[in-house]
């Protein structure tokens, strides 16, 4: 299963977070955010991480110039689009940005709403659930309702994601089978600062799964 750590905002723990079992690490692109990062934190985050961790952008309402510009200036190998982008804006980055990962996540708040994650299937490599917020974009740490994605099988490899801790992933993996998971406020001391013990914890706990 893939595991990403998002909102990493100091390049001394990248590789911490890797080397701890991580397969991938979100940066985020969202100026709003208090985890935003610039290109230059990115590229020092990036720098000293293996070929085989996927670095991923994350992005929300962002143009197609603005996204290409980061991937390109930050070595970044996939971009997660967190905002109100469309299926065929994802196709139009896609012909950009052919060889660059595309993870679609959408704010879930009722079933209807992830009805409507098949409109990107033909258009993304993955996508991502996180759990609707009024106000807030992402990072919220508000959980999903686990029960309604029970039965959740898209044709695309899909990430959890949304108020996920060391403390409830394994209640959440026992009822619900998703590709990959996606934590970020549940494994940090404050936005933007990990805290290495919780990341320790989670990899502890996903090895008794
Ligand atoms: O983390 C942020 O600040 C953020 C800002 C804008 C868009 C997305 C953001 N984070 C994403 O939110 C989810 C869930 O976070 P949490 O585990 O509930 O804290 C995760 O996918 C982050 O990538």
């Amino acid at each position: 299963m893939r595991v990403k750590i998002c909102g990493i905002t100091q390049p001394q723990q990248s590789l911490a977070i890797a080397n701890l079992g991580a397969t991938a690490l979100g940066f985020i692109c969202v100026q709003t955010s208090p985890r935003y990062v610039t290109i230059e934190q990115i590229r020092a985050a990036v720098s000293p991480l293996p070929d085989n961790i996927d670095k991923i952008g994350v992005f929300a309402n962002s143009s197609i110039l603005q996204i290409s510009e980061v991937v390109q200036a930050s070595n970044l190998t996939g971009v997660q689009l967190h905002g109100d982008e469309t299926p065929e804006f994802c196709y139009q980055l896609r012909q950009i940005l052919p060889n660059i990962e595309i993870i679609k996540a959408l704010r879930v708040r009722n079933l209807q709403q992830l009805e409507t994650t098949a409109n990107y299937i033909d258009y993304v490599d993955s996508l991502l659930l996180d759990a609707y917020h009024p106000q807030q974009l992402g990072g919220t740490g508000k959980t999903l309702d686990w029960e309604m994605l029970q039965a959740y099988k898209p044709s695309r490899p899909w990430f959890l994601a949304g108020g996920l801790t060391p403390d409830n992933i394994l209640t959440a993996l026992n009822q619900i089978h998703p590709n990959g998971i996606d934590l970020s406020s549940g494994v940090e001391r404050s936005p933007g600062d990990k805290d290495l013990d919780k990341v320790a914890l989670l990899f502890a706990k996903l090895k008794s799964l």
